[in-house]
């Protein structure tokens, strides 16, 4: 049997993709992250006035000089303006954010201002004209479109979309992503099991991966490893019109391996199964309808690495942004052997030397059962399909599973 190349998969998987364009509309408060459907234009001038950038005097610079003495005839706070106008002589007091009167054109910095006993201002520096002055409309203008349809709603994003007065967007809808564990092995945690019982783990890590990439998450639950339940749970996990269903197990050639055979049985177009790489050869990709189906082998190890590699770059391309950046160069602190026809991925610890270079070490025992191995991994060491030799010290390529520096 020949094995499909990771790369190779990789361009397959994503020809099917359609980046989702429905839209909905929802509070701002719960826009972060998402996508806008359409531009977005201010609703409103900001500043709305000529505001102050400085607490101070609201002054005419044409009375800016050393004998000045000027009579203080009110106050502008933010939120509470002076309504009046300063004449030649005249000024107001002022607060940062506040409107700048009418007849003023420059703010006096208070710790350039003199108050006499007489109540009169003095100053000691003499600004030019719109010094310490925000004009009306230097942010943005109403009606002037600030963020562009496809814009993803950053903390910044989602700050001037409030200031425009955005109470709610309209933003795509997440990608629906639904999760089907399979085999008569798994409980959930908590739930009681016989002794050849274990828990159904993979889920909590597929699912918390999906929904970083903003997907919308259905744990469909597991199926029981008869084509009865299969094809039960598989038809109600895709009449909720999800974009991609992830079933989790049963994906090799075993007797009791059923996923493809009841996949199939419900329609599914296989596009490709098993792939040149360690973990993870028998992940298997079809189209069900409309809905992309990615079969995820069982081992707990290669249903994350597929994940990674597969499952990550598909969903941000459903939401219409890059995939994350995960590559990173490593130096490999020992020697590694020759590798085989499959792309390895080998579970390593990650920290910095001296120089700051990210250094990964990794782990001798590489079973793809072993989450404990893989939850303190920091990164995943690639060795591509007949790599040579390699000595400690050597650089190689890894995908990062956390910051470094992340405890
Ligand atoms: N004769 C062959 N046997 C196997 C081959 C092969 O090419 N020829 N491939 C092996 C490889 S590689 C992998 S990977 C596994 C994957 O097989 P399946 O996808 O069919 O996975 P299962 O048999 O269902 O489970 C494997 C293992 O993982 C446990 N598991 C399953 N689901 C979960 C879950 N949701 N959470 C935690 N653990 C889970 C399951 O109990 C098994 O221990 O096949 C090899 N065999
Ligand atoms: O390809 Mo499997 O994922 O080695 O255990």
């Amino acid at each position: 049997m020949t094995l499909l190349p990771v790369d190779a998969a990789l361009i397959r998987l994503l020809a099917l993709a359609k980046p989702v364009t429905e839209s909905e509309t929802l509070p701002l408060d719960g826009c972060a992250g998402r996508v806008l459907a359409s531009d977005l234009a201010a609703k409103l001038t900001q500043p709305p006035f000529d505001s102050s950038a400085m607490d101070g005097y609201a002054i005419r610079t044409a009375d800016a000089h050393a004998d000045a003495r000027l009579k203080l005839i009110g106050e502008s706070a933010a939120g509470h303006a002076f309504d009046g106008t300063i004449s030649p002589g005249e000024t107001v007091r002022i607060f940062t954010g506040a409107p700048v009167p009418k007849g003023a054109d420059a703010v006096l910095l208070q710790e350039d201002a003199v108050r006499h006993n007489d109540g009169t201002i003095g100053m000691t520096f003499f600004p030019e004209p719109r010094r310490h002055i925000r004009p009306r409309g230097q942010d943005f203008r109403e009606g002037e479109t600030v963020l562009k349809a496809g814009s993803v709603m950053t903390p910044t994003r989602l700050m001037v979309a409030a200031a425009m007065d955005h109470s709610s967007l309209s933003v795509r809808r997440r990608a629906r992503v639904g999760l089907l564990a399979t085999g008569d092995e798994l409980v959930r945690p908590g739930e009681p099991r016989a002794a050849s019982q274990i828990i159904a783990s993979n889920t909590f890590a597929v699912a918390t991966l999906a929904r970083d990439c903003s997907a919308d998450v259905t744990d469909f639950g597991i199926a029981r490893d008869t084509m009865d339940d299969l094809t039960g749970k598989i038809a109600a996990a895709r009449a909720t019109g999800l974009d991609v269903l992830v079933t989790l197990g049963g994906a090799s050639v075993g007797d009791h391996d059923l996923v493809q055979r009841a996949l199939k049985n419900a329609g599914m177009q296989l596009d490709f199964w098993q792939i040149a790489m360690r973990p993870g050869k028998p992940l298997m990709v079809g189209s069900l309808g409309d809905m992309i189906v990615i079969g995820l082998p069982g081992n707990p190890v290669s249903s994350m690495v597929c994940s990674l590699l597969f499952l990550e770059p598909l969903l941000a391309r459903l939401a219409g942004q890059p995939a994350p950046k995960r590559e990173a160069e490593v130096i490999v602190a020992k020697a590694l052997g020759e590798n085989d026809k499959r792309r390895d991925h080998l579970r390593a610890r990650l920290s910095r030397d001296p120089q700051g270079r990210l250094v990964a070490e990794p782990f001798e025992k590489q079973d793809s059962s072993m989450m404990n191995v893989l939850a303190q991994a920091g990164c995943l060491v690639i060795r591509e399909p007949f790599a040579l030799p390699m000595a400690a010290g050597e650089t190689a390529r890894a995908i990062l599973l956390r910051d470094p520096e992340t405890p």
